[in-house]
């Protein structure tokens, strides 16, 4: 299942990252914004219970988080920047990351890196990448997540391609897709076209 964030709010700062003029701090800023407004969507449907406290005013029975810990996972290094604005808002994740990287020729990702919650198979994981291109990445990270005993993992990303869609209903139809566009499709070196270029380069400066 996919679901596009399509918010007026998140169809702007996402346009706004597409520009070739946009600079390293603003495209920063506008991952980590966007990264927060596709969570609140991504995490709609937390369980709540009511807690009986008192108000300044009277006692009451008031909604609070419950039900299975979360867990946020980073496919680095793009995806770092979406894990560290989420923890902000649930700070009882604990944050795994993974570390993969695309070759350029063949287009087969790299993994370079992981480190987990022990106890990620008791938690609801959202894993994060602003880019779903081939879907090569996310599928290998999600493939980890699962041998790590991990059974509930939705993947968040800012833009996704077709192709990149299709692999990860196809090997992962469990995993529930939240993207804030979907673009027309890959060029013949794997890039989202229009799309908004390297990510990992945009957000960190290395081009
Ligand atoms: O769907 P795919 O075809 O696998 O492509 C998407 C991957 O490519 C980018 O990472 P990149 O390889 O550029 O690594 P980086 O974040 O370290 O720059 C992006 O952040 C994804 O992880
Ligand atoms: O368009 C793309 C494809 C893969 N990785 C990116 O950062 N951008
Ligand atoms: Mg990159």
């Amino acid at each position: 299942m996919v679901t596009v964030v399509d918010h007026p709010l998140v169809q702007h700062k996402l346009s706004v990252m597409r520009d070739q003029h946009t600079g390293v701090k603003e495209f920063r800023e506008l991952a980590s914004e966007l990264s927060l407004l596709l969570a609140y969507e991504a995490m709609r449907d937390l369980e709540v219970v009511p807690a009986r406290f008192s108000t300044p005013l009277e006692e009451g029975d008031f909604p609070m988080l419950s039900g299975k810990k979360l867990a946020l996972v980073a496919i680095l290094r793009a995806g770092l920047v979406m894990t560290d604005a989420i923890v902000n808002l649930v700070p009882a994740a604990k944050v795994g990351h993974i570390g993969m990287y695309r070759d350029p020729e063949s287009l087969a990702p790299v993994a370079y890196y992981a480190k987990l919650p022990a106890d990620i198979s008791e938690r609801r994981v959202f894993l994060t990448d602003p880019m779903l291109a081939t879907g090569g990445s996310a599928s290998a990270a999600i493939t980890k997540l699962k041998d790590a005993g991990a059974h509930s993992i939705k993947l968040m990303t800012i833009l996704s391609a077709p192709e990149g869609i299709a692999v990860i209903e196809r090997e992962h139809p469990d995993v529930e897709i939240v993207t804030a566009a979907i673009d027309r499709q890959l060029d013949d070196h794997g890039y989202i076209v229009p799309g908004l270029g390297d990510a990992g380069d945009r957000i960190y400066g290395t081009k």
